[in-house]
């Protein structure tokens, strides 16, 4: 079970390397799940001197006023018997401490280099790891003692960021608080206790440890205390006696210290009877058996919170895409692979797996058809205007046996009207297929996360839909002209039977111009002019959809395709050019993940062989 500190540990570590703190980064933190054992006390409590006699080593800066400015994550590793003792801290991986003097100098160097020499205080933690025989596996954070007031040269403001600190750690349900409050002093007005009850009313978590034992009044012990008869908290109260200052003036090595701990415990008789769970050695142990209990406990809580995380993350990163190439072949790869995901998406609204490119045919089968209809034919046909054309026509010589050309000017005159509906119709498709381009635009993933690509990709496409429309408008414009360029003779042969069904051509010249003779020409005309139309309805989607549509899925982007052959790597750059906010989440994004993935593989190996 030693494994599980270790596994936690390497958690930690893993997460400070990669910023993950707990604090507000708007990420997902793994660190505020893991167990650890926050230690706190009013300043000169005891509590450098609690973590040295854990640890066994003289180790933590000294000093007046607020030492400890920035959290230290304390990770004890236990390593054979006879093995030399080294410290080593995150933030220099390759550097081995074996002097620990240099250990305390490297600490308040680290501390300064946070936060300035300006006695501020930061939350982002110094990680030091401690190998050594003497140690059992634990990991405690040092936070900053609470105080009541600033020190000369600190804003009063100092003195609530260290409580805010220090509850910022000790709040989370999963850290084991260690209380240290000094013995001489009235246990009521403990600042260690104050907060952990306000954190932890129920002392589920909370150990208490009191100090400075040795230094109480004349005639008064704290065996009420460690018996649990006052002050009770769930978990007995742990007596310890650490170095004095005159025994640190003296150097008394921690050992020495230890020893003289266990008797004075096993030595005085009012504590004699509570030896066995006194002193800085036992505290060690229990600590590191709470804390494995709570790591045990957490596993199954800490391994479904990373899936799930895993999960969240992954998807996330999804959504913001891949990070792009850095060379021009792979730039020009990824852009022709965007702009394939695009043509595709364009395609599949057209072809009807999306929506959208029935609203095409709904031009075809209602909005021409009803623009033919709206054609007022019969207004082109009035008496009025089909005397005028025929006269007009006849010129100098009247027609002998049928006005020719005088139906030729009727429906010419009619016929050019359908240009109107016909170039309609284009327009109609145009503006849906210009939709589309729009809609496939937005539903092309990949493109939200470049938009100098998106403008691109639109305006190329918008470009080449324009280009179609003007050929389309040419060859459906084209299609009517050529109606009026050739009359179907078939139908005019059939003439001369109805026109004897209804009156004799052969009228008398003055005769010509009366209204039968008009109307029957009317008629004619709408008859043929109507047949036209018929076909024309039909055509006209023909050459709409042959210049437009079929020409849109088939080569909407190859111009654009063509130029992105040609491009200078910088400007192929600047249309992968990136929101550099997304650039930043994605990175942090990624970090975080890796960090997650090798915690849950790092968990579950620990969870099977459990
Ligand atoms: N005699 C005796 N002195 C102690 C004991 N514990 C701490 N001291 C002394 O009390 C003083 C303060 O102890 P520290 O361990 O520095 O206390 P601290 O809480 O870390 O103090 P700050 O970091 O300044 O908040 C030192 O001079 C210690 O030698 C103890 O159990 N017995």
């Amino acid at each position: 079970m030693e494994n599980l500190i270790s596994l936690v540990n390497k958690i930690q570590r893993a997460c400070t390397a990669l910023g993950d703190h707990g604090d507000t980064s708007a990420l997902p933190t793994l660190w505020d799940s893991l167990p650890a054992i926050a230690v706190v006390g009013g300043q000169s409590s005891g509590k450098s001197s609690v973590l040295e006699s854990v640890v066994g080593k003289d180790f933590l800066p000294r000093g007046s006023g607020i030492v400890t400015r920035r959290p230290l994550v304390l990770q004890l590793h236990k390593i054979e018997e006879g093995s030399r003792e080294y410290a080593e801290f995150l933030h220099l991986p390759r550097k081995r401490f074996t002097d620990f003097a240099a250990v305390r100098k490297e600490i308040a160097d680290e501390t300064d280099r946070e936060t300035g020499r300006t006695k501020q205080i930061s939350s982002i933690p110094i990680h030091l790891s401690i190998y050594s025989p003497n140690v059992v596996n634990l990991t405690l954070i040092d936070l900053p003692g609470l105080t009541k007031v600033a020190v000369e040269g600190q804003p009063d403001s100092v003195v609530q960021e260290i409580e805010n600190m220090v509850r910022s750690y000790i709040e989370k349900p999963n850290c084991l608080i260690l209380a240290i409050s000094p013995a001489n002093q009235d246990l009521a007005t403990s600042d260690a206790i104050k907060i952990s009850r306000d954190v932890d009313p129920t002392g589920e978590r909370t150990f208490g440890v009191l100090t400075k034992i040795d230094l109480m009044d004349k005639g008064t012990d704290a065996v009420d205390i460690l018996e649990g008869k006052a002050y009770r908290l769930k978990f007995p109260w742990i007596g310890v006696v650490n170095r004095s200052q005159a025994d640190i003036n003296k150097n008394v090595d921690m050992i020495a210290a230890r020893r003289r701990e266990r008797e004075y415990f096993s030595g005085t008789p009012e504590y004699k009877h509570l030896a066995h769970r006194m002193g800085s050695e036992h505290l060690a142990k229990m600590l590191s058996k709470q804390l494995e209990n709570v790591i045990k406990a957490k596993i199954p809580g800490i391994q479904s919170l990373i899936n799930k995380t895993v999960l969240e993350l992954e998807t996330e990163l999804n959504r913001l895409g891949k990070p792009i190439a850095a060379d021009a072949g792979g730039k020009l790869y990824s852009i022709m692979e965007i702009c394939r995901l695009f043509d595709q998406i364009y395609k599949e609204h057209l072809d009807g797996v999306r929506s959208g490119g029935d609203k095409i045919y709904n031009v075809f089968d209602n909005q021409l058809p009803a623009a033919l209809k709206r054609l007022q034919f019969d207004r082109q046909l009035s008496m009025e205007n089909i005397k005028k054309l025929i006269t007009e026509a006849d010129g100098y010589q009247p027609h002998l046996i049928a006005p020719e050309q005088g139906y030729r000017r009727l429906i010419e005159s009619s016929l050019i009207t359908i240009r109107g509906p016909a170039e309609a119709a284009v327009d109609a498709v145009h503006a849906l297929l210009k939709d589309l381009v729009h809609k496939a635009i937005s539903e092309t993933l990949e493109l939200k996360q470049y938009p100098g690509l998106r403008v691109e990709v639109t305006n190329a496409a918008c470009d080449s839909l324009d280009r179609m429309r003007e050929e389309s408008k040419k060859s459906t414009l084209k299609l009517v002209d050529m109606e009026c360029s050739y009359l179907t003779v078939d139908f005019f042969r059939k003439l001369p039977q109805d026109v004897e069904k209804g009156g004799n051509p052969t009228h008398s010249l003055f005769d010509r111009y009366n209204d039968a003779y008009l109307r029957r020409i009317g008629s004619t005309v709408l008859s043929y002019v109507n047949m036209v139309c018929a076909t024309l309805r039909h055509s006209i989607p023909k050459s709409i959809v042959h210049c437009q549509v079929r020409e849109a899925k088939r080569c909407l982007l190859d111009r654009f395709f063509t130029e992105l052959g040609a491009m200078e790597q910088k400007r192929l750059s600047s249309l992968l050019n990136e929101d550099p906010a997304v650039m930043e989440r994605r990175s942090a994004l990624s970090k975080r993940l890796e960090l997650y993935r090798s915690a849950q593989t790092e968990i579950d190996a620990v969870a099977w062989s459990k």
